[in-house]
């Protein structure tokens, strides 16, 4: 009888606002599934080139691949543009993340990213949608967006965190987890309740200061707003929401059991939308190329026609055809930090501690390029050997 296939890992793509604790959310759901029976690591994206420091050990870590200081002063950019920049670059880069992820599919549960703090350069950037689009077309993908609880009880603050969370569940269409984080310093109940309940979210904001004017009439952002709680009904009924508190790990297995039910959600809408939409790229392309094929032999005809003589000489000399330039740009860039210890050299040190007891350690030496180094996008250029050619933004 076959072994039963391993289901694919889910990925989890984490998005927030700066400061929402995405990396410290990614950081406590990593030790959360480290500390399962058996453990159940996950392999792990940091896709935001400006960190100083991320609580995590990362898997392929952006900052190994483009040097994000470099790519500020060699473009000439302030830290958003640089960001997005070095994002771009990481991003022509992306099919050789994906054969890394595809390669470790069978041995992890999930997969997760971390994304930028400066959400948009991650939610509206062309490089955002397509590192998004790839991983959700090869794995199951749900998206957590993590959101500051205590900073989100003013009911405008709050609806204006809801309309992002909408436009980003919009654009990506894909399973979508609501997380209010930090709920050790405010419980999340409040948002359950307008969430559920749009009288209860229009009596908040009707109760909040400068709900009215000073004639006494609702002012204008209120009546928007209480019109936009009714907009917004519909669209609280398409998402998952749970409160976690990354500091100290409560809710975080409500989070997973959001994350396992959204792997339905994705085969069940997600998939079927995608496959409809590269059967309608395919079908569009392949008419396409009939077309300019149909063209192509009308045209030669007619050249044929006129000049006969010529169409004796045209003709394809397999043997005379050039060796195509192989454009490939090798294996180069990214680095799977996990694989390191496949890679190298092992020292032994045998050591013996003050008890007398002896025990080993080794460390990993060798030629080959040190996986947590920087590969300097400047230099990059220079050498002809690493093939690499980065395109200049704009
Ligand atoms: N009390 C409390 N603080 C938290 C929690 N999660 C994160 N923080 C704090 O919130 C701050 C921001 O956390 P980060 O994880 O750096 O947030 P981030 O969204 O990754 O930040 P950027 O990448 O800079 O946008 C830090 O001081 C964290 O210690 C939580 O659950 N409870």
């Amino acid at each position: 009888m076959d072994a039963p296939t391993k289901k694919k890992p889910i990925a989890i793509i984490t998005i927030g606002m700066a400061g929402a604790g995405k990396s410290t959310f990614v950081q406590r759901i990593n030790s959360y599934l480290h500390s399962q029976d058996p453990p159940t690591p996950p392999y792990i994206l940091n896709l935001d080139p400006a960190v100083t420091h991320v609580p995590f050990e990362a898997n392929i870590d952006i900052r190994d691949t483009v040097n994000y200081a470099e790519v500020m002063k060699q473009y000439n950019l302030g830290p958003n543009g640089g960001i997005l920049t070095a994002l771009n670059l990481f991003t022509t880069k992306f099919d050789q993340v994906l054969s890394l992820v595809e390669k470790r599919a069978e041995t992890v549960d999930y997969v997760i990213l971390d994304t930028p703090g400066q959400i948009e350069i991650f939610t509206w950037s062309a490089s955002g949608a397509i590192i998004t689009d790839a991983v959700a077309s090869v794995l199951p993908t749900v998206v957590a967006y993590i959101i500051d609880t205590p900073r989100t009880t003013a009911p405008a603050t709050f609806m204006s965190n809801m309309l992002y969370a909408c436009s980003i569940l919009y654009k990506t269409k894909l399973p979508f987890i609501l997380v209010f984080n930090k709920t050790d310093v405010q419980p999340h109940d409040f948002a359950l309740e307008w969430m559920d309940d749009f009288e209860a979210f229009q009596a908040a904001l009707a109760s909040h200061a400068g709900a009215t004017d000073a004639e006494g009439e609702p002012t204008y952002m209120n009546s928007l707003m209480n019109s936009m709680s009714l907009v917004l009904d519909e669209f609280y009924r398409h998402l998952k929401a749970v409160g976690v508190s990354s500091m100290t790990g409560d809710g975080i297995k409500d989070f997973f059991d959001a994350v396992d039910a959204s792997r339905d959600e994705y085969e069940k809408s997600y998939l079927p939308e995608l496959d409809r939409a590269r059967a309608a790229r395919d079908a569009t392309l392949a008419a396409a190329k009939a077309d300019s094929m149909q063209r192509l032999m009308a045209d030669l005809e007619l050249d044929r026609a006129k000049n006969p003589s010529g169409a004796l000489a045209d003709r394809w000399d397999p043997a005379a055809e050039e060796e195509e330039e192989d454009d490939d740009d090798g294996d180069i860039n990214i680095i799977d930090r996990s694989a390191y210890f496949e890679l190298g050299t092992f020292l032994f040190f045998f050591v013996r501690d003050p008890d007398g007891d002896f025990f080993f350690f080794c460390v990993c030496v060798g030629e080959e390029p040190w996986p947590g180094q920087y590969i300097d996008v400047t230099r990059a250029r220079r050498r002809e050997d690493e093939g690499i050619n980065w395109p200049k933004p704009g």
